[in-house]
């Protein structure tokens, strides 16, 4: 049995009066590539900040490595914090900063290795992200793809046990997205990471994923395997796979069959 590195017991979060979050219980096992996924508006990111420790809910607890991360003092949510590593959306680098100096900042504040010790550690981390000769760069000069993959270097440049990634593909061409995708599958395989991913790109989502747990309005509506989401016989879930796919291609073919006068709707 291996056993869950967090696990998620019937949390309700909300905001005002709107419940967002409804007897969310979910379980992320040591090694794997848990996605949650769900529309836009479903919660994925108030259970991401609650997972993070960021929002205190209505009720329930998550456990992360045996803490009650709603009860814990404030030296052990410290300590739990440095096994944590997050890449947000947009790579959240400081702008001040140069992609080097964005990427050593843990390191400085969370350990006394000397300076050489961490110039190495950087350029390690940079090169595995496929960013080697990039450390000079101003944040301001990278692409979206390069600004994902610097924070991400960020987030892993203290070798965390279990590293947050939020919408990894957004914004990215198809092929940034496919290397970003390739990119954390190394980290669980090279690196033994457990890794949460929270996004709405299905393509990326059935690269990934060990397992997937899908938010509707709030609720867990499935949890599984990737084969198991497209087995669903959850209409809910059998829409959320069927439409997003498709939608560009249908409009363009039934643009373009209107021009050739071929579909006269
Ligand atoms: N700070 C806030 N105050 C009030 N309501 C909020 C706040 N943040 C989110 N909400 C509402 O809570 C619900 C869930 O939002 P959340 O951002 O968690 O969803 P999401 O699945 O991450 O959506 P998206 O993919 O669009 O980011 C939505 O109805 C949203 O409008």
């Amino acid at each position: 049995m291996v056993k869950p590195i967090i696990t998620v017991e019937h949390l309700f979060a909300q905001y005002g009066d709107t419940q967002v979050l409804k007897d969310v219980n979910l379980e992320v096992n040591t090694g794997e590539i848990l996605v949650v996924m769900g529309g836009s508006g479903s919660g994925k990111s108030t259970l991401l900040n609650h997972m993070l420790g960021l929002k205190t809910p209505t009720s329930g607890t998550i456990m992360i490595d045996d803490v009650n991360i709603f009860k814990a003092k404030n030296k052990q949510l410290r300590n739990l914090r440095k096994k944590m590593g997050v890449a947000f959306q947009g790579g959240a680098l400081l702008s001040s900063l140069n992609v080097a100096d964005n990427v050593r900042l843990p390191l400085e504040h969370n350990t006394s290795l000397d300076t050489q010790t961490i110039d190495i550690m950087v350029r390690m981390k940079l090169e595995l992200m496929n960013m080697a000769d990039t450390g000079h760069l101003m944040p301001s000069e990278l692409s979206g793809g390069m600004l994902k993959r610097a924070g991400l270097a960020r987030a892993v440049i203290m070798d965390p046990k279990l590293l947050f990634f939020d919408e990894p593909s957004a914004g990215l061409d198809p092929t940034t997205a496919v290397e970003l995708d390739e990119l954390i599958l190394t980290l669980r395989d090279a690196m033994n990471m457990t890794i949460v991913v929270v996004t709405h790109e299905l393509e990326s989502v059935f690269k990934i994923a060990d397992r997937v747990v899908v938010l509707f309005g709030g609720e867990v509506v499935a949890n599984g395997t990737v084969d198991d989401i497209k087995n669903s016989p959850d209409e809910r879930i059998q829409n959320m796979i069927n439409r997003q796919p498709n939608t560009h291609r249908d409009d363009g073919e039934v643009y373009f069959n209107r021009l050739l006068n071929k579909d006269k709707n």
